[in-house]
């Protein structure tokens, strides 16, 4: 799916007006502008995001630092757009590894606090920051990959599906999956199909209507994460694997990512004609109580 994105975001102009609408992703840029990294290796942070790009190897790092979770709040959601928007426009960054300053938690997913007894404004801001987060790493030029190195529910579980590659830390402790269902939400359907991209049909199926929270080794026998290391290894097999996807011509890449985008197209027209049904249905229902 990711792949798709790529390419369609490379090759079809009219879908980049789409996804940029439905991303609005003139918003983080709107905010800050993006700088150009000029040194060999360079480091730049904001309050909540601090990135070292290695421009010898073009692979960058991005660390997530925002006490106690990590929760992907309005604020945190615009800095990690904000530091993939500059990554993605340094041409040298091929290769980008997503990881948590935080201990024993990569996300704890969407800021509760910041959904909660909000303006329907500030609602319409934070769902536009989280759909930008999820395009921007679905449709990102570079190879991603998400070093979990601690427990990552429902968004945070989101954001290590929207890469590449996922890397966990093989501590019992830690916990990953979408388990909004457990609280009493339904997961937005972008999220279950993302989930379906990733472990396919059936598992997301059980995940979703249980609000299944996988154990590291649940997850990768399900293919929910690639790999398991121990946990003072995550990164450095992050990086040592991201050598790995970096030797493959970028031209294989863009071939693979003409079959996703087909598959996703068609997951994008079931997905608005059902959104057409329940809104008929919605009508119907309506209509029937009037009368
Ligand atoms: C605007 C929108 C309007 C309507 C939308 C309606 C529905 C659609 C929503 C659908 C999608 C939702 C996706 C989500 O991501 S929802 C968030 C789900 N997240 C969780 O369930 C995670 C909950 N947290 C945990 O399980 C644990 O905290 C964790 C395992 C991550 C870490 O455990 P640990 O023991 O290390 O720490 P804690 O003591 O539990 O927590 C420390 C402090 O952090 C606060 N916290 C935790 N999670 C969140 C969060 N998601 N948002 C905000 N704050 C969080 C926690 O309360 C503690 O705070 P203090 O008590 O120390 O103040």
């Amino acid at each position: 799916m990711k792949m798709a994105l790529r390419a369609c975001l490379r090759t079809k102009p009219g879908l980049t007006a789409l996804l940029s609408q439905l991303s609005c992703s003139g918003h983080a840029a709107a905010r800050r502008a993006p700088a150009l990294v000029a040194q060999r290796s360079s480091s730049s942070t904001s309050q909540k995001i601090k990135v070292d790009f290695d421009q010898s190897s073009g692979v960058a790092v991005m660390h997530m630092q925002s006490p106690p979770v990590n929760s992907l709040s309005l604020e945190f959601l615009t800095d990690v757009c904000i530091a993939l928007e500059k990554l993605e426009m340094d041409k040298s960054c091929r290769g980008l590894v997503v990881t948590s300053s935080q201990p024993k938690v990569f996300s704890a997913g969407l800021d509760i606090l910041d959904m909660y007894g909000k303006s329907p404004e500030h609602c319409a801001e934070f769902w536009k920051a989280v759909q930008e987060m999820w395009l921007k790493f679905y449709g990102s030029n570079m190879i991603t990959i998400a070093a979990v190195n601690g427990s990552s529910p429902a968004g945070g579980c989101l954001l290590s599906m929207t890469c590449d590659y996922r890397i966990m830390a093989d501590n019992p402790r830690y916990s990953i999956g979408l388990n909004e269902t457990k609280l009493g939400i339904v997961a937005p359907f972008w999220f279950k199909d993302t989930m379906v991209n990733t472990v396919g049909h059936r598992a997301t199926e059980m995940a979703l209507q249980l609000g299944l929270l996988y154990s590291p080794a649940e997850a990768l026998k399900i293919g929910l994460v690639d790999q398991l290391v121990h946990e003072d290894q995550v990164l450095t097999t992050a990086t040592e694997t991201m050598t790995k996807w970096l030797a493959i011509p970028g031209i294989l890449n863009i071939s693979y990512t003409c079959h996703f985008f087909h598959l996703w197209c068609c997951n994008l027209v079931c997905t608005i004609c059902s959104c057409v049904c329940q809104v008929i249905a919605a009508k119907k229902i309506h209509l029937s109580q009037d009368f």
